[in-house]
């Protein structure tokens, strides 16, 4: 195979940045067909680059001339659209969130099994981030000793106002559980969410920013700040604190201003296509490659469920206040915590006065 007919779903934001870097900087890719709920946003991509609109999503992953589906519709949808690619047997690069509950997830885990080869890859596409990429060799070469901490911080300059805290866990956290397991190569087994004060700018009940915090199977602890509402700009930084050092990515220490005004400084990236522009190239390409080969080069089915899982565990840890435990199927949940007994003297116990 030559070219790599694809079909993409959705072409909203996210879905139009990956039309145009399959048309135009992705080798042995032709975006073929193009589906979205609003026809005329299909159409209009569409006749830019000389794909066809098929407004049925299934019907356009049944399409003779679509070998390959790239899912970018919202996470609501990816469930029975990516089924549909399994049952054509097509490969399919999914946007994240995989589903957006473990059920459906887990079925999907399961039945890609059952078909016996990788048919799906989950965009987390940090994982091709050259920051990133770099700061796991560091770890996996023993570059830091032993990891025993990471502290990341994710900020979004403004979301729409659906983005309430339970949408922020699914659709932006969800990235930062992929860096974890994919840095410490371990699951995640519980997960805490912090609520402080909120920013004005945020929707009444929305909890913005929150300190979201995991464990991992072997004890480890990861902080996350998330706050997607700063005004500011895009950060997205990740610090691993190791026995033998520690190391940060995400400062963007490249430029440094000083101004006339007197105010120095540098330039923060203003959103996740600048910040991650080559990741998702890179991404795209060893996607393309792979499904040529029939297989893939990426996050597959497990690490979108994993993923689903811990943040089901978050949502209901935003609901709760306590920390909640992830469940992951093969994966033993920790054993409760025994209550810190009372080791003060006995006299010391009792009333205040
Ligand atoms: N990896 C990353 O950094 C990013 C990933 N995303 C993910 O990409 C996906 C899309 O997000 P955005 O582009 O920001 O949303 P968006 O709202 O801009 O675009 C979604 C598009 O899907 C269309 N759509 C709705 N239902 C559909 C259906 N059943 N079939 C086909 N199309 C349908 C909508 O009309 C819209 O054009 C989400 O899963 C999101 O989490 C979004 C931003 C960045
Ligand atoms: O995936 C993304 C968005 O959907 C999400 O809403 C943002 O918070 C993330 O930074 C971005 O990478």
């Amino acid at each position: 195979m030559t070219e790599l007919r694809i079909a993409v779903l959705g072409v909203g934001m996210m879905g139009a940045f990956h039309v145009d870097a399959l048309t135009k900087r992705i080798r042995g890719a032709k975006v073929t067909v193009i589906s979205d709920y609003f026809p005329e946003k299909a159409k209009e991509v569409a006749d830019a680059i000389g794909a066809r609109v098929v407004d049925d999503p299934i019907e356009a992953i049944n399409d003779a001339e679509v070998d390959a589906v790239l899912i970018a519709s919202p996470g609501a949808v990816h469930d029975v659209q990516v089924n549909a690619c399994l049952d054509a047997g097509k490969p399919v690069l999914c946007e994240k969130p995989l589903t957006t509950d473990i059920a459906s997830s887990r079925v999907i885990v399961e039945k890609e099994k059952s078909l016996g080869k990788e048919l799906i890859q989950v965009g987390f596409m940090r994982r091709f981030d050259p920051e990133y990429v770099a700061l796991h060799q560091l770890i996996v070469s023993g570059g830091l000793g032993n990891p025993l901490m990471v502290h990341c911080t994710h900020r979004n300059p403004a979301v729409p106002d659906h983005f309430n805290s339970e949408f922020m866990i699914r659709d932006s956290v969800v990235h930062e559980v992929d860096v974890t397991r994919f840095l410490l190569g371990e699951e995640i087994v519980s997960v805490q969410v912090i609520k402080g004060v909120a920013t004005s700018a945020a929707p009444a009940g929305t909890n913005d920013p929150m300190l979201v915090v995991f464990e991992t199977e072997s004890g480890r602890i990861v902080t996350d700040e998330i706050y997607v509402r700063t005004g500011v700009a895009y950060e997205v930084r990740t610090e691993v604190v190791g026995e033998q050092g520690s190391a940060t990515i995400g400062l963007d220490q490249n430029l440094q201003v000083k101004r006339t005004d007197g105010s120095w400084g540098g330039q923060i990236t203003p959103g996740f296509v600048e910040r991650f522009g080559q990741a998702y190239d890179i991404e795209l390409q060893r996607w393309v490659d792979a499904a040529k080969q029939g297989t893939i080069d990426g996050p597959g089915a497990w690490d979108g469920y994993a993923a689903v899982a811990v943040c089901e565990a978050g949502v209901k840890a935003v609901r709760s206040g306590r920390k909640e435990y992830v469940q992951l199927a093969g994966i033993a949940l920790p054993v409760e915590e025994e209550p810190i007994p009372d080791i003060r003297a006995p006299d010391l116990i009792g009333d205040r006065p």
